[in-house]
C-alpha cells in the first residue's frame, strides 16, 4: 500500500512540558496572545507542579506514534512519522525543517484532538500552515476524527469497562449516571465552531459522539445507560462565558439522584494534564466529598481500534488525494469557513484564511 503522494506523516499536539523547568515556559507559549489571566496560568503551572512539572503527553504521544508505526508497516506502507508540537519541543518549525532536510515536500498531519473548534482544528491548520509558509513543503491535515464508528467504538470499549468495575463496587441495582466529559471552550468560540450551524458545533459534535458511546456500551452492558455531557478545564477571564455545566458543579447538583457515577473522557485521546489533575484529582475530590462512588474511564489512547482508525483515515486522505475516491471533508478551513473564532474579542470574518492552504 501507499501513501502517496504523501512521504511522511506529521504526528502534531498540543506539547507539555517534560520537567519543572519547562513548566513556565511552556505555559507562556500555550497562553501567548489568549487573554488568559495570570492568575489561571500560575494555578495550572501549579497542577503540572503536582505531578513532577512533568505532563504524561508527550511520552503518550511517542507511544501512540509507535502504534502507528507498527500498524502502517502491518500494512505494508513504509512511511516515517515524525512528531511536532504547537506548544513544546518538537516545535513544528524545526519539524518541518527537518522533514525538508531529509527530503520531504509532501507531508501528512493529523493531529491529537478528535473535535471541531478553533483550539481543536483550525489552531492546528494554522499553526502547520505557518510552519509551513514560505518553504518548500506542503502540509495537508486530515479531518478531525469525532464522527467516525471507529471512535465511538473505541470508547464504548472505555466505558463498557468502566461501568463494570463501579457495578463490582456499588451493585446491579445502584443507580448510576454517566458523566461523558470534555474540554471547555468560550460559548462564542463554540457558536463559530465547525461550519458554525447548531448542529454542528463543538457541543452538538460531543453531544453526537456521548449518544452513540452510550448506545453501544448499554447494549453489550444490558443496560439503559442514563448520561449527560459535562466539562472541564474552564480558563480565560471570570466574565467570558464558556460551556457549561462543568462536572464539579454538575455531581453536586445530582448527588441526591443519583448513587454513582462514571465520568467518560471522550473529549481527550490519552490521559492529558486535563484528565490527570481535572479528573481524576480535582473531579475524584469532590465525589469523594460528595459520598458519590466515582470511577473514570479510559482514554481510547492506543485502543487498536483507535490506530486502525487514524491509519484508515490517514490512506483515504492519500487516496482521495490520488482522485481514487471522494472526498467529503467536514474540515472547511481551506475555503475559510470553519471554526475561526480564537477568541470571544474576535469576530468571524474568515477573511485572513480565505486562501487555500498551498
Ligand atoms: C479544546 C481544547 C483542547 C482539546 C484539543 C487539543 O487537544 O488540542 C485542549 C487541549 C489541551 N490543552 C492543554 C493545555 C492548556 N490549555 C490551555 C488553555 C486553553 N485550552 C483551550 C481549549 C482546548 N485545549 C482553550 C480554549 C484555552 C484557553 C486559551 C486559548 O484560547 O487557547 C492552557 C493555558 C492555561 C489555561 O488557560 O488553562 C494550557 C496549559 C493541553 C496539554 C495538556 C498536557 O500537558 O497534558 C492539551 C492537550
Ligand atoms: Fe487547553
Amino acid at each position: 500500500m501507499t501513501l502517496a503522494p504523501y512521504s511522511a506523516i506529521l504526528f502534531s499536539s498540543f506539547g507539555g512540558p517534560n520537567g519543572p523547568d519547562d513548566v513556565l515556559p511552556f505555559m507562556r507559549n500555550a497562553t501567548r496572545g489568549r487573554g488568559v489571566p495570570d492568575e489561571r496560568l500560575m494555578e495550572v503551572s501549579e497542577h503540572y507542579m503536582l505531578f513532577g512539572g512533568k505532563s504524561p503527553i508527550n511520552e503518550l504521544n511517542l507511544a501512540l506514534i509507535d502504534r502507528i508505526r507498527a500498524e502502517l508497516d502491518r500494512r505494508g506502507i513504509d512511511v516515517p512519522v515524525v512528531f511536532g508540537n504547537r506548544n513544546w519541543e518538537p516545535y513544528f518549525a524545526d519539524t518541518v525543517d527537518q522533514l525538508i532536510a531529509d527530503g520531504h515536500h509532501k507531508v501528512l498531519a493529523l493531529a491529537t484532538s478528535a473535535y471541531q473548534s478553533y483550539s481543536s482544528c483550525a489552531q492546528y491548520c494554522q499553526d502547520l500552515e505557518g510552519a509551513a509558509s514560505g518553504k518548500d513543503i506542503r502540509i495537508d491535515k486530515i479531518d478531525p476524527y469525532w464522527d467516525a464508528p471507529e471512535f465511538s467504538r473505541a470508547n464504548a470499549n472505555s466505558l463498557i469497562a468502566a461501568v463494570r468495575a463501579l457495578r463490582e463496587r456499588v451493585g446491579g441495582d445502584a443507580k448510576v449516571r454517566v458523566l461523558f466529559v470534555t474540554h471547555s471552550i468560550p460559548t462564542a468560540m463554540n457558536d463559530h465552531s465547525s461550519t458554525g450551524e447548531p448542529e454542528n458545533r463543538y457541543d452538538a459534535q460531543h453531544l453526537k459522539v456521548a449518544r452513540a458511546v452510550a448506545d453501544l456500551a448499554g447494549e453489550e452492558l444490558g443496560e439503559l445507560l442514563t448520561w449527560e455531557l459535562t466539562y472541564c478545564s474552564r480558563s480565560g477571564s471570570p466574565h467570558v462565558p464558556w460551556l457549561e455545566p462543568d462536572i464539579n458543579d454538575r455531581m453536586e447538583e445530582i448527588k441526591d439522584e443519583v448513587d454513582a457515577v462514571v465520568a467518560a473522557p471522550i473529549g481527550f485521546i490519552s490521559d492529558h494534564m486535563e484528565v490527570l489533575y481535572d479528573l481524576d484529582t480535582e473531579a475524584a475530590q469532590t465525589a469523594k466529598e460528595l459520598g458519590l462512588p466515582y470511577e473514570r474511564a479510559a482514554t481510547v489512547d492506543t485502543d487498536p481500534v483507535f490506530v486502525s482508525l487514524l491509519v484508515d483515515r490517514l490512506v483515504e486522505w492519500a487516496e482521495a488525494e490520488r482522485g481514487e475516491r471522494e472526498r467529503n471533508s467536514i474540515c472547511k478551513y481551506a475555503t475559510g469557513n470553519c471554526c475561526l473564532v480564537r477568541n470571544p474579542n474576535q469576530t468571524n470574518t474568515g477573511a485572513h484564511h480565505a486562501a487555500p492552504r498551498p
